[in-house]
């Protein structure tokens, strides 16, 4: 089945450096009344470099219980350690989520043949379905089409969350896309271009905010709506850019602390706090949120 819509990378809220659970409960029951098609806890945005096994194991047991079965739960669970990788992947499959979000290794920097062998052996070590992440610009790594075709035919190596920056290899792909297998951008700016070329949809961190609009821009695309769609994405173009103009989750977590859905907007270090001349911008952008 196809995963389409637009799915969230849900922040890890935290509070005196702890999760703050009853936030991140709040963020759950918010998002799904908005109508997002899925949550992804422990992405880039949810911090998941600063999240230890006991916390991730914890966030992983509450969204299942927050969602309750509502809509789907894929977990960022990636690696440039692939039996590593493997190993974690018994804390995530003790919980009835949908499948990972699993990140091309990053850092080494694997030839094709070792980010092909590195997702086989993930995809045979699970039954869990495998959404790869493909985002160079954060892994030093492209996975190429001529590779993601190969991984295509894996039969649980159901999609991409397509990242990868360029627009002619994301069009390639758009227009020529593998059996069974869903294309969803990361790239959250290409989030109308993506559906016009016949993508299924996007995990888009800049969801967090304006929700409704982004997945109206998905049901007027569908809709053939293209006037709506292309009204509706105006709307939300110019705001986009603000949440990654300093690194992603800061932006989104000020915002969603300023609309009390999260207690705090801490981030844990190496991330910091953004600067007062993104706190101006965005506050002006917040007034017609
Ligand atoms: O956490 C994610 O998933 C995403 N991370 C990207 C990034 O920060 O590079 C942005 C995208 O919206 C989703």
């Amino acid at each position: 089945m196809k995963i389409e819509g637009v799915l969230v990378p849900l922040v890890t809220p935290f509070k005196n450096d702890q999760i703050d659970f009853t936030s991140y409960k709040k963020m759950i029951d918010y998002y799904i009344s908005q109508g997002v098609s899925g949550l992804i806890p422990l992405g880039t945005t949810g911090e998941s470099p600063t999240v230890s096994e006991y916390e991730m194991e914890e966030l992983i047991e509450k969204t299942m219980e927050y969602n309750n079965n509502r809509v789907p739960v894929y977990v960022g669970l990636g690696g440039n350690n692939t039996n590593k990788v493997i190993h974690k992947l018994k804390l995530v499959e003790k919980n009835k989520v949908n499948g990972i979000l699993s990140v091309c290794p990053y850092y080494n920097r694997p030839g094709q043949r070792g980010i092909f062998e590195h997702f086989l052996k993930i995809s045979e070590a699970t039954s869990l379905n495998i959404i790869i992440y493909n985002i160079p610009y954060r892994t030093g790594r492209n996975i190429e089409n001529e590779t993601i075709f190969k991984l295509a035919e894996i039969k649980n190596i159901v999609g991409i969350k397509d990242s990868c920056g360029d627009i002619k290899q994301t069009t390639d792909l758009l227009l020529n896309p593998p059996e069974n297998f869903s294309i969803l951008t990361g790239e959250d700016a290409l989030f109308y271009t993506t559906l016009t070329l016949g993508g299924d949809g996007g995990i888009l961190a800049s969801a967090h905010l304006k929700t409704k609009e982004f997945i109206e821009v998905f049901n007027a695309v569908k809709n053939n709506n293209h006037l709506l769609a292309l009204e509706t994405w105006k709307s939300l173009y110019s705001f986009i850019p603000l949440l990654f103009e300093e690194p992603n989750p800061a932006p989104i977590k000020y915002c969603l602390n300023k609309l009390a859905i999260i207690d705090s907007p801490e981030v844990r270090l190496p991330l910091t706090e953004i600067t007062s001349q993104l706190k101006e911008k965005l506050n002006k952008a917040l007034s017609d949120c």
